[in-house]
């Protein structure tokens, strides 16, 4: 791995506090940050060196899966960090942060190997990207990326828009975008799952497979960001990156060798695969919802409208669920369905592929009916693969039940998303980064269905908070003779 020099915009902020300094701690512990790099973290805080460090500290010992308690170890950590503060929109600070990095380049005998990071609001994303240009800082010997975060636009043309400025200063391959689903272990175990096990691959088509169903439900409601998501709803906060990306990597074909081109090329094929929405139809295929007062693990909790900062007639959706179609021959016929909601019944984030069933009547004369085999692949709060099949059970006179095959290692300390993006970062691996052409075919397939939300064109559903969603939901399955498997908790386990 080469030296480097690591600038954190943000760095005072809530993101950088949560997720980016404790991954740089546990890579930093795992001997998985170059042998040498320094870091430069921007804000607009009156803070010291010192009071940087401590800041740091603080959100280690808070926030980090490995807790500081060995000081030298801590101390070395630490020493390489420095502290700058810039107004971002000022172009002249960007003079005086450059020569802070030269500085400490020469210092540690550093090439110029720039990473940028913007944990900034997304209004600052275009500015910055033409500062470093404007200053000089992106004009560097060695290499430079950009490391960016969520919201990638508001719409397909805020995004486009976005995208042109940021070309200006750095190349496509430069650019990482960050959907920290990719870098969810699960997410990125779906290559392997899929590609690396013959036997699920003969599986992987529309002979064998009924439908795939991908859920990602929250028990948390809106928090403390009502600013911002009762400007996005579900729609941009979940389906247009972090939904269609799990539907990417579970649709894509066998790429000719797993390297970040090929693989961005066989989720981009999918993209162009799906079929688009006409805003008139989208009330066919998409159910909007939001969640008014309910009960969550015996807590009582207010309705959207009701939360601070939310607009007492708000229409924002709180959940989305959508049948979407690949048309491609191996996936003709086999509805993809999404569903992502705040305040459901469980934090869940799982992918659910449901097997032909083409044994439902072979025990009629037994008056049974087995179950389809599932494969479900849990993806958050816990990692893990299952499979449901059918047993007969010899302590029920051998009636026919489901039984799932847990194929969970019980891995501890799991890397977070966030340290595996940043270690591929460093290594310059952009195979779990969002190419700019599956950020604009999700904004394309997405575009539609803001339109007829904005244009009321189809009901805004009304569920319990700590309920599965609205009924329609269940419905838009029930149309197709299917229905969204474990919303009534996971069936039993063979042990
Ligand atoms: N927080 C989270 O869990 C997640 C955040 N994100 C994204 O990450 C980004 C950062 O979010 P978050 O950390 O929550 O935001 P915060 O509001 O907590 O932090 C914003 C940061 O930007 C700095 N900043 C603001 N204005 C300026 C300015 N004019 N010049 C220099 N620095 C400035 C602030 O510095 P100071 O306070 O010192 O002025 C602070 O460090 C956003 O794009 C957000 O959408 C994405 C996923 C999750
Ligand atoms: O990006 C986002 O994701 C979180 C859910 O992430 P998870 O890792 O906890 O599943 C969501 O709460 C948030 O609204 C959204 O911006």
């Amino acid at each position: 791995m080469e030296s480097m020099t690591f600038v954190l915009f943000g760095a005072t902020g809530d993101l950088a506090k949560r997720k980016i300094f404790p991954a740089l701690y546990n890579l930093f512990s795992d001997d998985k940050l170059p042998p040498v790099y320094s870091v430069v973290g921007i804000g607009r805080k009156e803070f010291t060196d010192v009071e940087f460090k401590t800041f740091i500290e603080q959100s280690l010992q808070t926030f980090s899966r490995r807790k500081p308690e060995d000081n030298s170890k801590l101390e070395s950590f630490l020493r390489t960090f420095r502290y700058c503060r810039l107004d971002v929109t000022e172009k002249e600070g960007y003079q005086s942060l450059l020569k802070k990095i030269q500085e400490r380049e020469q210092e540690f005998g550093i090439p110029e190997n720039r990473m940028f990071y913007l944990s900034v609001a997304p209004e600052f994303f275009d500015v910055i990207a033409l500062n470093i240009k404007e200053s000089g800082l992106g004009a560097t010997k060695g290499w430079k990326r950009l490391i960016i975060e969520k919201p990638f636009g508001h719409d397909l043309k805020s995004a486009q828009d976005l995208n042109n400025k940021l070309s200006q200063a750095f190349e496509e391959n430069e650019i990482y975008r960050i959907d920290h689903y990719l870098g969810k272990p699960m997410v990125q175990n779906l290559e392997a799952l899929g590609f690396a096990n013959p036997v699920l691959r003969t599986l992987w088509n529309n002979q064998h497979i009924a439908n795939v169903q991908i859920t990602a439900s929250e028990t948390v409601g809106v928090e403390e960001r009502a600013s911002y998501y009762d400007h996005a709803g579900a729609i941009r906060d979940m389906v247009q990156n972090h939904m269609l990306q799990m539907l990417m990597m579970t649709a894509m074909h066998l790429p000719k060798q797993i390297t970040a081109q090929d693989i961005r090329h066989e989720k981009r094929k999918v993209m162009e695969s799906l079929r688009p929405l006409q805003k008139a139809d989208v009330g066919n295929h998409v159910v909007r919802g939001q969640y008014g007062p309910g009960k969550i693990n015996d807590y009582t909790v207010i309705g959207y409208r009701e939360e601070p900062g939310v607009d007492v007639s708000s229409m924002t959706d709180t959940f989305v669920a959508a049948r979407l179609w690949i048309d491609d021959p191996s996936w003709e016929g086999v509805p993809f369905y999404i569903r992502t909601g705040k305040r459901m019944r469980e934090k869940s984030t799982r992918i659910v592929i449901e097997f032909k069933n083409t044994v439902k009547d072979l025990y009629i004369a037994q008056n049974e009916s087995p179950v389809p085999n599932l494969l479900i692949i849990q993806v958050n709060p816990h990692e893990g693969v299952s499979l449901q099949l059918n047993r007969k059970n010899p302590l029920k006179s051998g009636h026919i039940e489901p039984v799932t095959v847990d194929f969970t290692s019980n891995t501890k300390d799991v890397p977070e998303a966030y340290e595996l993006l940043l270690f591929d970062a460093v290594r310059g691996d952009s195979t779990f980064f969002a190419h700019w052409k599956e950020v604009e075919l999700s904004w394309k397939w997405v575009q539609p269905v803001l339109e007829a939300f904005e244009e009321n064109l189809l009901p805004l559903h009304q569920y319990p908070a700590g309920s599965d969603g609205p009924e329609a939901s269940r419905q838009l399955l029930e149309e197709d003779g299917f229905q969204w498997w474990l919303d009534k908790g996971p069936v039993k386990v063979l042990t």
